[in-house]
């Protein structure tokens, strides 16, 4: 039976892939690559999707709409990374597609940028830096991460690397989750506490959650109320999470000390009211870009879609 896979994620075409790339074009009587550089949108999607079985997916929005148009060989969507927060699972349930994620191959990658999003807010690092191309030599002062309260919401994979690391820095860490891991914490000096707890007694707060209806601007103005005043919050999980506006108000009346941010709402960020502000750093949805995490996210999606067009038992279909 011949084979057909689309694969969207550019950064697949990395050398840190050539091995996973060539399993899969070994298996595969035809592969289809991304050509447009960018998550596609749904025309773009369905008009590669002619005749495909196995369509290892980046951070296209795989809607209910391009579901129902989708051909009847597509029997599986390996998602390159652990959100499957742009596929429409319901739908693809509903067509007997399988939907696989790649869990874990990114945490630490995804950790380190929280980590270094969180010092570039104390330290101003990003301002200084622009100062001193411009020939400039401020005596700027910041804050130490030692000593202060980090708030970890969703302690999951990432949530758990980034609290053994600022447990190292000499912070003191409290997370919410409502599947929290008591022998994890115990082990890792971890508090636990409820949402409202950890947004009222933290001094930054990172969000690790998926998004769905349940964490949907879990973070907007009246949480945001709740916060410590010059709280610093972290988001490098998805932008629906936190309401963009609500953020961009906080930071212009002090509220809030600064803004860490890889996800938005709309992406790529163009116009936004978070744009322009002191202390708000963005990057472009780059948590998971590393050679590592690549590497893992890479070869785990081939898997993945090999071993569901193969029959094999896959361990990390979500929609059984
Ligand atoms: N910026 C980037 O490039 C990346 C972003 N992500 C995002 O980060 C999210 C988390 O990733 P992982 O830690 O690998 O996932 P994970 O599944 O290991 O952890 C998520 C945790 O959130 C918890 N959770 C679920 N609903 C919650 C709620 N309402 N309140 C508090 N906790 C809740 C779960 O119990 C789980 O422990 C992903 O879903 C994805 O959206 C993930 C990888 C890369
Ligand atoms: O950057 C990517 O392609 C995927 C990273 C991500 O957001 C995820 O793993 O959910």
């Amino acid at each position: 039976m011949s084979m057909k896979i689309l694969v969207t994620p550019t950064s697949f075409l990395k050398p840190e892939n050539a091995a996973a790339k060539a399993k899969l074009e070994a298996f595969a009587d035809e592969v289809v690559y991304n050509d447009l550089g960018r998550p596609l949108q749904a025309e773009e999607i369905l008009e590669r999707l002619d005749g495909v079985d196995g369509y290892v997916a980046g951070l296209d929005y795989i809607t209910a709409d391009v579901l129902s148009k989708a051909p009847d060989s597509l029997k599986v969507i390996s998602r390159y990374g652990a959100g499957v927060d742009r596929v429409d699972m319901p739908a693809a349930t509903a067509k007997g597609i399988k939907v696989t994620n790649t869990p874990g191959t990114n945490s630490v990658a995804v950790c380190e940028l929280a980590f270094a999003l969180m010092l570039c807010a104390a330290r101003n690092i990003p301002k200084l830096h622009a100062a001193v191309e411009k020939g400039e030599w401020p005596r700027s002062q910041g804050i130490e991460l030692r000593g202060k309260t980090l708030g970890i919401v969703g302690m999951g994979a990432i949530g758990k690397n980034l609290a053994t690391r600022a447990k190292a820095f000499g912070m003191t860490v409290n997370a919410y989750d409502p599947y929290f891991d008591e022998a994890f914490a115990k082990e890792n000096g971890i508090g636990r506490m409820d949402l409202d707890e950890v947004l009222t007694t933290s001094d930054f707060i990172s969000l690790h959650v998926p998004l769905n209806d349940s964490t949907r601007h879990m973070i907007d103005a009246e949480k945001i109320a709740e916060m410590k005043d010059g709280a610093v919050v972290i988001n490098t999980a998805r932008g629906g999470i936190i309401d963009e506006q609500a953020a961009a108000d906080a930071v212009k009346s002090g509220k809030l000390g600064g803004l860490g941010l890889d996800a938005f709402e709309q992406e790529p960020l163009i116009e936004s009211p978070l744009k322009g502000l002191d202390n708000v750093i963005f990057t472009p949805h780059t948590g998971a870009h590393t050679a590592e995490a690549v590497s893992g996210m890479g070869s785990m999606a081939v898997d993945n879609v090999i071993a569901v067009l193969s029959g094999e038992n896959c361990p990390y279909v979500l929609n059984k």
